[in-house]
């Protein structure tokens, strides 16, 4: 079955937004494992506009469920990451300002940087994850680089959901299917929300994890947080 890592960043734009520790990070990361969430994702920028690196060193003291360290490889990340040693980084290519992630690696072009970094991050026990765009291309050239898994970038599923699920699907079900005969894990991640989740889930069986945030917060605001959870796990019951 499908695992559901929650992405806390946006608890971390609240809290920041008045400067105190309200709502708390850690309190809600624990919430969120003990309503069932699998994981916990987090995305710290360099701006740390939500996620700050500080709170990602204190997360992991108290974490039960898998942690997922998601960013961009430079050298505070990856400094971080050693550090910290979650059960998994998820490498995603965006540059330092740009508003949300908006693709994935062209893992050809950046073949032997990412080579480099996904053995210094198996070097420090750290599972491996190549963010990328559902291209079986991409995804076969993970396998090349060493990686564990990749996250399939799902936002084009999302919006192009809305007007027809079944077109929608199809880069993404080829793409699990290269990743599968490659040998590697699959996630997928970004936008994913209570109306497209268990599509995705149905039509790909083989999903390991997805991780969500922004929908899943939004949606606790009018829902309540274990409510919220509840419900996506049962997007996840196939
Ligand atoms: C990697 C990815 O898919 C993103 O969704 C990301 O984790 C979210 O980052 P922000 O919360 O900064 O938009
Ligand atoms: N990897 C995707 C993620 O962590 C959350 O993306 P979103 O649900 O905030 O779009």
């Amino acid at each position: 079955m499908t695992r559901l890592s929650v992405n806390i960043n946006k608890i971390a734009t609240l809290r920041n937004a008045r400067g105190g520790n309200n709502p708390d990070v850690i309190k809600s990361a624990l919430d969120c494992e003990r309503f069932g969430a699998q994981g916990i994702t987090v995305h710290p920028r360099p701006d740390e506009r939500h996620i700050r690196y500080d709170d990602v060193i204190e997360l992991k003291k108290v974490i039960t469920t898998e942690f997922n360290i998601e960013g961009y490889p430079d050298d505070r990340y990856m400094e971080l990451v050693k550090r910290v040693k979650p059960a998994q980084a998820t490498l995603v290519p965006d540059g330092p300002h740009v508003l949300t992630s908006n693709a994935g690696w062209d893992t050809l072009a950046h073949e032997a940087f990412l080579k480099e970094i996904t053995k210094e991050l198996h070097e420090a026990g750290v599972r491996v994850s190549i963010f990328v765009d559902p291209d079986s291309k991409m995804v076969e050239n993970a396998a090349k680089i060493g990686a564990d898994r990749v996250e399939l970038y799902t936002e084009s599923y999302a919006t192009k959901y809305v007007e027809n699920k079944e077109n929608a699907i199809l880069p993404f079900k080829k793409a699990a299917e290269a990743a599968s005969k490659s040998g590697l894990g699959l996630n997928a991640g970004h936008d994913l929300d209570l109306d497209n989740l268990a599509y995705l889930a149905k039509e790909i069986p083989e999903l390991d994890e997805v991780s969500i945030g922004h929908a899943l917060i939004c949606d606790a605001l009018y829902l309540g947080l274990e409510n919220t959870i509840q419900m996506y796990l049962k997007q996840l019951k196939i």
